[in-house]
């Protein structure tokens, strides 16, 4: 019932902010609750040396294989599937959080400079799955920052975290394509005028107006998206559209 998430970072402040807003009402009412452990805790010297030189040359350094299998014995309920932020990772998506938001919880460990020496990857899997994944084409000093995005999009999915669970099924991304432009109060803006068939009550108008608003923002923004749909997942009127 209550979904379990634990960081491991040689930042553990940097996590702070997984204690507010949503979370935080989720954690409030026991739907999650998030662990944060600095990784130096299992260092083995008085440095608490946690990187060290790449082996085979290069620049800057990796991060040592033995604090992580001491830290992962030590936070990783058996079974719990780990969770590499890399910018080598497979793409993180709504699919993905989706699927992760159906299982008893996560354990994220956070790299830092070059990454972490693959050995605990390797060695991790024998512990339960591991997803080495990216959260977008570009490199982050460390992967904290997609350890609060990924923990925002998978626990907002989690039965009782979102007020209103439409909400969440009709986001964008949720049925494949984008989600079109939103109004409300006033009607007329500084000039701009909401599209008048949003205040014609005409509901099937509405519906047939904001499917045609996602496939056309969809076809401009990510037409990607749309070579990735599955067969009939458009309509002979998404197609006149
Ligand atoms: C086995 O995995 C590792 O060693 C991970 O190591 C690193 C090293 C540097 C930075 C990061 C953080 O992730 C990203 O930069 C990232 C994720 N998504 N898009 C960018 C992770």
């Amino acid at each position: 019932m209550t979904f379990r998430i634990d960081v491991l970072t040689i930042f553990p402040e940097y996590l702070a902010p997984l204690g507010q807003s949503l979370l935080g009402k989720a954690a409030a009412k026991g739907l999650v609750s998030v662990g944060v452990h600095d990784l130096r805790q299992w260092t083995d010297d008085v440095h608490r040396t946690v990187d060290d030189s790449p082996y085979g040359g290069g620049p800057g350094m990796v991060m040592r294989p033995e604090p992580w299998g001491r830290g992962l014995e030590a936070v990783r309920p058996p079974g719990t599937r780990l969770v590499v932020p890399t910018p080598a990772g497979r793409p993180f998506t709504q699919a993905v959080a989706a699927q992760w938001a159906t299982e008893p919880g996560l354990v994220f460990a956070c790299g830092r400079y070059e990454g972490i020496d693959q050995r605990v990857a390797d060695w991790a899997a024998e512990g339960g799955p591991v997803s080495e994944v990216s959260i977008g084409d570009y490199v982050l000093a460390g992967g904290e920052s997609a350890v609060l995005v990924m923990v925002e999009a998978v626990t907002r999915l989690l039965p009782g975290v979102v007020g209103n669970a439409e909400s969440v099924e009709f986001d964008s991304h949720a049925d494949g394509l984008l989600e079109g432009p939103s109004y409300t109060r006033p009607a007329t803006w500084r000039g701009h005028e909401v599209p008048p068939v949003l205040l014609s009550g005409d509901h099937a108008a509405i519906a047939r107006w904001r499917r045609a608003q996602s496939l056309r923002r969809t076809a401009d923004r990510r037409p990607d998206l749309l070579t990735g749909l599955p067969d009939g997942a458009l309509t002979a009127a998404d197609r006149a559209a």
